[in-house]
């Protein structure tokens, strides 16, 4: 008897490669980890095509970090259509945003669900979202190890050796402890881990540059090698980047949320204050964790067509 392909597989037809972002602990920058490796990706090629969906139903964040607070979903016949974070930034839109922000009147209003509540959301946001064609799709997951994350897993079960993941920690022993139950998860579920990344390891001092260590470093290094991970390298705490998301944000705000010429050219202004991000140190490790991705997704896909992975660069 022939297996029936799910609503969520369907849709993910025209996904090449799905990578899930997850951290053990909360505030460990996650979303901004989810963030800034979408944009990356974007950047790394003018044909990559892009998605990123935010399913921390308590928290979302990611319209913020992509300066698209304020805008609601829109529905189409073939379903809920993405908001595209370049739409305004000339050429055709190739970075894609879903998130369960959209759907909030306000940004404060929170979301208070039962677990079928949440388990159905997530499946709705899998199947019914209007990608087109992508080379990646990022998910931003909640803290931890939750019902979210096993409904996730099971709704992408049919994709899933399109899947991995990105595990993020912060140096301290607390969250590394955390991440330790997040990769026994992966491990649980048979999801690929691409690599940990450790973040807010040292503070960028805003006169100098100079990167001074305030809590322990190197925590996430040691947790790597000792698992046989990929260490995709570390993040500090960078002002730059908290002053960047208020700029984009302020931005935002002076034009408006209506869908007129002012908040059109502000959302073009703070897409192109967070690409520039992109060139500063503190996000060139963003660089190697999409050159990473990129290496890791080509063996998988050569490995599953029976060819070579090509060359690392
Ligand atoms: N390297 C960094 N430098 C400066 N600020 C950072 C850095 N990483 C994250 N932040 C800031 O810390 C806050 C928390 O980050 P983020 O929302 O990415 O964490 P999270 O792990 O996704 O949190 P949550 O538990 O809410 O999902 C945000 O305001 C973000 O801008
Ligand atoms: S890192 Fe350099 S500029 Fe920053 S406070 Fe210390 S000495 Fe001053």
């Amino acid at each position: 008897m022939a297996i029936q392909e799910t609503p969520v597989a369907r849709r993910l037809k025209t996904v090449k490669h799905v990578v899930i972002v997850l951290s053990g602990k909360g505030g460990v920058g996650k979303s901004s980890v989810s963030a800034q490796l979408a944009l990356s990706l974007h950047a790394s090629s003018p044909n990559v095509r892009v998605g990123i969906l935010d399913v921390d139903l308590t928290g979302p964040s990611i319209p913020r970090m992509l300066g698209l607070d304020g805008h609601g979903v829109h529905q189409s016949s073939d379903g809920w259509v993405p908001v595209y974070a370049d739409a305004k930034s000339g050429g055709e839109p190739r970075l894609a945003c879903m998130s369960v922000g959209f759907l909030l009147k306000n940004r404060g209003d929170s979301v208070v669900w039962r677990g079928p509540k949440k388990n159905a959301m997530i499946r709705q946001f899998l199947s019914d979202v209007r990608w087109g064609e992508l080379d990646y799709l990022v998910i931003d997951t909640p803290p931890g190890t939750s019902d979210e994350h096993l409904s996730l897993m099971e709704h992408l079960a049919p994709v899933q050796s399109k899947l991995s993941a990105v595990i993020v920690t912060t140096p301290q022993a607390v969250a590394l402890l955390d991440a330790m139950k997040c990769l026994s998860f992966t491990r649980a579920v048979s999801l690929p881990v691409l690599g940990l990344v450790e973040n807010m390891s040292g503070y960028v001092c805003p006169c100098c540059g100079e990167v001074s260590n305030v809590f322990s470093t190197g925590g996430g290094e040691e947790m790597a090698r000792r698992e046989k991970l990929t260490f995709l390298g570390s993040m500090p705490v960078d002002t730059e980047l908290v002053t960047l998301l208020d700029a984009a944000e302020s931005d935002r705000k002076n034009g408006g949320d209506d869908d007129n010429a002012a908040s059109a050219e502000a959302e073009a202004r703070s897409f192109e204050l967070l690409q520039r991000y992109q060139a500063t140190s503190s996000a060139k490790l963003f660089s190697t964790i999409t050159a990473e991705v990129t290496r890791a997704v080509a063996a998988g896909m050569a490995k599953e067509s029976g060819g070579e992975p090509p060359e690392s660069g």
